[in-house]
């Protein structure tokens, strides 16, 4: 066991809570603007069922990119590692996760992984079904079961305010589209885009997601094994290399944990065979990652030896 009580874990949430004024919270997609910088909370879901919790534990967070890991793992299952492969990267950037310079520079007609918006609009595309409604219908019941929680859904206003607003990944796809890569209409895939990033949760449900990913693909509570054991293996190492941006070398040494983070300022850890982590602290460092939440992180790897390297 490693963290026991939530009395123990809200000393380190207090501990990390005065890095958030460092942050700031994003406001591009404006909906997240309206977040409370100075909120921290973090759930830890262990196998045998237990979960610990401490901060605002009952606020909602949109999974933003941490919904790309989630997106990625279905279409392994839907569409098979080769097709997937084929069409988008495994290799790290080192630029932000909005960047379209490499999809230029390096000639490449796919971009270099699934975890920046380039190669993430890539995998949305490949979710199979007739219709955007269908299509989002897959996603948000595989996120239901992963989460064992019917309560999950894509909150309305943040994904309205992402496709009023992203001229940005709009640009990524025309470029894709241009060079054959995605063959639907634009707007489409940026609705169903927006829709997928706007998927909420509390922090609890994320802990329990992180714990699918921790456990080599199975629910422990349900004994389910929902993600194949490979496609979990891919997903874990995508988020070593590429699920903190353009600081995931710089994590791995700090912290050491599979993760992946998002916009909203929420964090998603699967310690591999341990516990899974749910983070939210929505006030960012300047490379996109919530401050005070890498900071507790950083705390909780250093106190329990949670690195696994
Ligand atoms: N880093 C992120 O969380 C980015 C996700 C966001 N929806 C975007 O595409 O801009």
């Amino acid at each position: 066991m490693l963290c026991e009580s939530n009395e123990e874990l809200i000393a380190l949430v207090e501990e990390a809570r005065p890095f958030t004024k460092l942050g700031k919270v994003a406001d591009y997609i404006p909906a997240l603007g309206k977040a409370n910088a100075n909120d921290l909370s973090i759930a830890i879901h262990y196998p045998n069922g237990d979960c610990v919790a401490a901060g605002d534990v009952d606020r909602k967070i949109t999974l933003q990119s941490i919904s790309k890991v989630i997106s990625l793992a279905l279409v392994l299952m839907d569409r098979g590692c080769d097709y997937v492969f084929e069409r988008v990267g495994m290799e790290p950037t080192g630029d932000p996760f909005n960047s379209i310079a490499k999809l230029e520079s390096r000639g490449v007609t796919k971009p270099l992984n699934p975890m920046i918006n380039a190669g993430a609009l890539v995998v949305t595309h490949m979710i199979p079904g007739n219709s955007i409604e269908e299509r989002v219908q897959r996603l948000v019941a595989f996120i239901q079961e992963l989460a064992d929680s019917e309560k999950v859904a894509f909150n309305e206003e943040v994904a309205h305010s992402e496709f009023e607003t992203a001229h940005l990944n709009r640009a990524l796809c025309y470029f894709l589209k241009q060079h054959g890569v995605i063959n639907e209409d634009v707007d489409q895939l940026i609705d169903l885009y927006s829709k997928q990033c706007a998927i909420e949760m509390d922090c609890r449900d994320l802990a329990d997601i992180g714990l699918v990913f921790a456990m080599d693909g199975v629910h422990p509570r349900t004994g389910k094994q929902i993600i194949p054991f490979d496609v979990a293996r891919i997903c874990k190492t995508f988020m070593v290399t590429c699920g903190m941006y353009n600081a995931s070398g710089e994590f791995a040494i700090k912290i050491g944990i599979p993760a992946k983070s998002g916009v909203s300022g929420g964090i998603m850890g699967s310690v591999p065979g341990k516990v899974g982590i749910g983070i939210f602290g929505p006030a960012l460092d300047e490379k996109g990652n919530s401050i005070g939440g890498i900071k507790l992180l950083e705390l909780l790897a250093k106190k329990y030896s949670l690195s696994m390297f």
